[in-house]
């Protein structure tokens, strides 16, 4: 069958919208009270609100929320929500509300993934999560384990300025975004199971790359949510492609699990990657729950899908933001400068002494939160701003808008990472109000269901867009503009519209640091 276009897919989408909306009306029944639920601006018969939405979706609930408040029922096709967009609501949620917002929506796709029900991501809050949520903060993604992958990070950053040197001898452009992806893959994949994989880089490879391709997949699917129970159909097949390719993760998983059991996991957790850690608890026979050989493939399908891209786009938005404020990067190379000298490279125990590099990445997790969107479902009747929210209700946080809310947020749209330092003779005020900054700055999410994986992207990100602005200059390679170009790409995850081509010029006294053979 020919590939179907983007135009097709949308039109075909109408055309079922259309028929099973009228059907669905006619079943539907009123609230009893809408004067206590969230307001909601004026739908169409068929698409609802679907034509107040444009391909951003998160800028699209911006306006509206704008328009009609931090609290807003919408209904996307036969899709109905809750869409939240201040701080102080989103506290109620990862706060007052924490338990009973635990829970994630469930999502049409989630049915062509054969791992569905032992995801740790969309695990209902219970005794699987608890369980997961305890061994990624005792164990898996501990500050302790990580650790003890510094080498492991510092080798591949060191692969990775040494591609970035050979890019620039070649004299092409770097895609910058690719060659981020391929970092954070690399170093994923070798703490999740590269101690075995070390003499075959066969699977790791397969893994890093089928991940990238399910989490792609996995957001066009994302667009089929709007035909409610309808997706299910998967007209156009990406349903059973997605399967496909989890399959065929699978079946790379077994092998690295075998090769990992043949091995042998036992002792003490030292010098362990994580499928032993995996392996070992699921043989534990006192541990509070059984692990499944499921459960352990699906927690790595998780944490490739959303632990690698998600830090690689943020750290792309990072370099662009740089390249279009050279007076920042200029400071940001002279913190590096006074705290490391000429004479290495960063490292990881450098980062503490790095303040102003810490509140450009914070500045622009701010401006630019990869997930733009979270979702969450209640499981009981709740109020959240004095408005009733019913039981089973999806609500969607619009963590863009948060972040750029003009009440929260001095010059919201501002690029000025100054927002995020405290001098030690700042004045109570200002003290105050850096202090408050956590219930406004939520790039991963918040509450119990909160990003577990935050203290390792930090890292990465820290110690990578260091050691680019240390060892080169930047050169933005797309027609010879100055400025790159910072236009948002359609989709679930924010993305940049253009790959960002660069030209990396290595700083002349750091070049001959950067290893030539590893
Ligand atoms: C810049 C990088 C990252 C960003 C911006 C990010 C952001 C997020 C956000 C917004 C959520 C949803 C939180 C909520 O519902 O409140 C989330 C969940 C999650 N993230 Fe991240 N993340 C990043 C990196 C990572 C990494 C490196 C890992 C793992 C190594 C990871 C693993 C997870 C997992 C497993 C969840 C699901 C947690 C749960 O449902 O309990 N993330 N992330």
């Amino acid at each position: 069958m020919a590939p179907i276009t983007d135009i097709q897919y949308y039109c075909f989408l109408f055309c079922i919208l259309l028929v099973s909306t009228l059907l669905f009306r006619s079943y539907a029944k009123k609230p009893t009270n809408p004067s206590t639920f969230p307001p909601s601006p004026p739908s169409l018969p068929i698409v609802g609100h679907l034509h107040l939405i444009g391909p951003l979706l998160h800028k699209s609930f911006q306006s509206l929320s704008r328009q009609y408040g931090p609290l807003i029922s919408l209904r996307l096709g036969f899709s109905p929500c809750i869409v939240l967009s201040s701080a102080a609501l989103a506290m109620e949620v990862f706060r007052t509300h924490d338990l009973i917002f635990a829970f994630r929506p469930e999502f049409a796709s989630t049915q062509f993934n054969i791992y569905n029900g032992s995801n740790f991501f969309t695990a209902p809050y219970g005794t699987y999560w608890r369980f997961m949520k305890k061994l990624c903060m005792t164990e898996l993604l501990a500050d302790r384990q990580l650790a003890g992958f510094v080498g492991v990070k510092q080798e591949e950053i060191r692969h990775f300025l040494r591609r970035l040197l050979e890019s620039s001898e070649s004299g092409k452009p770097v895609d910058v975004g690719a060659e981020l992806t391929r970092l954070t893959n690399n170093i994923i994949c070798r703490m999740a199971m590269t101690t075995r994989c070390s003499g075959s880089t066969y699977e790791s490879e397969e893994v890093r790359k089928l991940g990238d391709e399910i989490a792609k997949l996995g957001g066009k699917l994302g667009l089929g949510e709007i035909l409610g129970p309808l997706g299910k159909l998967d007209p156009f097949g990406y349903g059973k492609k997605l399967r496909n390719l989890i399959v065929q993760f699978d079946e790379l998983l077994e092998k690295v699990l075998r090769e990992h059991e043949n091995d042998g996991a036992e002792g003490t957790n030292e010098g362990k990657d994580l499928v032993d850690i995996l392996l070992k608890t699921s043989k534990d026979e006192k541990a509070e729950y059984k692990l499944t050989r499921t459960n352990i493939k699906a927690f790595l399908l998780d944490i490739f899908a959303g632990g690698t891209d998600t830090s690689a786009k943020a750290m792309q938005w990072t370099l662009a933001m740089l390249i279009n404020h050279p007076d920042i990067l200029r400071k940001v190379r002279a913190e590096i400068e006074f705290t490391v000298g000429e004479t290495r490279l960063v490292e990881e125990s450098d980062i503490h002494n790095l303040p102003y590099l810490q509140a450009v990445i914070k500045e622009t997790l701010r401006l630019f939160p990869v997930l733009p969107i979270i979702g969450r479902e209640c499981t009981e009747d709740c109020k959240i701003g004095g408005y009733d929210v019913k039981k089973k209700s999806r609500v969607l946080i619009n963590l863009y808008a948060i972040m750029r809310d003009p009440d929260s947020w001095e010059d919201p749209d501002s690029f000025r990472p100054e927002r995020f330092l405290m001098k030690s003779r700042e004045n109570l005020q200002r003290q105050e109000e850096i202090k408050n900054q956590s219930s406004k700055f939520l790039p991963f999410g918040g509450g119990r269901r909160g990003c577990p994986g935050a203290s390792h992207a930090y890292t990465i990100m820290h110690l990578t867009v260091a050691s680019m602005v240390q060892c080169f200059d930047w050169v933005n390679g797309d027609n010879g503009l100055t400025e790159v170009s910072l236009e948002q790409g359609a989709g679930f995850n924010l993305r940049m519209a253009h790959p960002l081509l660069c030209f990396p010029i290595p700083v002349a006294k750091l070049q001959p640091l950067i290893p030539t053979v590893l």
